[in-house]
């Protein structure tokens, strides 16, 4: 690929975007930041030898492809700088909430994609979200799969709103998934585990449970009922899971979630 591709926003998920293209071969050259942050500047220039700029310049117009990933609630302070110079790009955005008529307006650009990745990114084993406006092409689709291909897979939805929902499930996931780890290392030190011993059985099985259900036929559903013996230990835990409400809290969780993505995209869409 020997697109040029310019980030507006380089810190956590540009970072991990901008490391797997390098590991994939993409020349540095062809990549350029925008960065206003100089900790932050000084961070990519270390990690990946990149040069990012302070502000937008008139070099933007090199790029084929605009990845956006500034935090939503700044993204009409960082659009306005770089309209005159994008318009021509492919304007690809990971920021949760911004709708993409949002882009079109902020940008003048009419091939909008917009990805909602999660933080697994970093290490390749990403999952994202993708919805393309009418006017990308399919050559368009093409590329933001190969930008994208090395932090993990990608699935494409037909209907923007469907973004708020990718956003709640795999977006913020991570967090619901870190969130049970915690508890469960909590619950270790409470029965006399230690600290280390509690992380490490609770990320091992939750890595190999994951592993499991991605390569077994069978639904989770059953494979919970394979852990459950009848008048076990296991049984003693789920049942305690229903009486709490922990299936139908973490439902309302998600829904949370979706809900906060369309204020965002209410607040700062358009
Ligand atoms: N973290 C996650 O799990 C996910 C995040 N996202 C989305 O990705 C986007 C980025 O998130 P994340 O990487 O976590 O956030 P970060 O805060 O790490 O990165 C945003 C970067 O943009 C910089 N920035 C601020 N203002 C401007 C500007 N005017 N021009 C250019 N750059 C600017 C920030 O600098 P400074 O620090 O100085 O403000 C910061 O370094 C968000 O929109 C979020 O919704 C999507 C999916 C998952
Ligand atoms: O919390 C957020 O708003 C972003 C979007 C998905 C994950 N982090």
């Amino acid at each position: 690929m020997n697109t040029c591709i310019a980030f507006i926003g380089g810190g956590n998920m540009a970072s991990a975007i901008i490391g797997g293209l390098l590991k994939a071969g993409h020349a540095a050259a062809d990549l350029l930041v925008v960065e206003p942050f100089e900790a932050q500047r000084a961070r990519l220039a270390a990690d990946f030898g990149l040069q990012p700029l302070a502000a937008a310049d008139a070099s933007l117009q090199r790029a084929g492809l605009v990845l956006w990933a500034v935090k939503p609630q700044l993204f009409t302070e960082a659009s306005l700088p770089c309209r005159p110079h994008v318009q021509q790009a492919l304007q690809l955005s990971v920021m949760a909430g911004i709708r993409s008529e949002g882009l079109v307006a902020a940008t003048a650009a009419q091939r909008v994609v917009r990805a909602m990745p999660n933080t697994p990114a970093l290490i390749g084993q990403g999952i994202a979200g993708l919805y393309a406006r009418p006017e990308v092409t399919a050559a368009d689709r093409a590329l933001v799969e190969q930008v994208l291909r090395p932090t993990g897979t990608t699935l494409w939805v037909e209907r923007e709103a469907d973004l708020d929902a990718v956003t709640a499930l795999s977006g913020s996931g991570p967090a619901y998934f870190f969130y049970i780890v915690e508890a469960m290392m909590a619950a270790a030190i409470e029965m006399g585990l230690s600290a280390e011993q509690g992380r490490q059985l609770a990320l091992a099985t939750c890595a190999g449970a994951a592993a499991l259900a991605l390569q077994s036929d069978e639904s989770p559903a059953t494979l919970r009922e394979r852990v459950t013996s009848k008048g076990g230990t296991t049984y003693a835990a789920l049942s305690s899971l229903q009486a709490d409400g922990v299936g139908a809290a973490v439902q309302r969780a998600v829904l949370a979630a979706q809900q906060r993505a369309r204020e965002l995209g209410d607040e700062f869409g358009n």
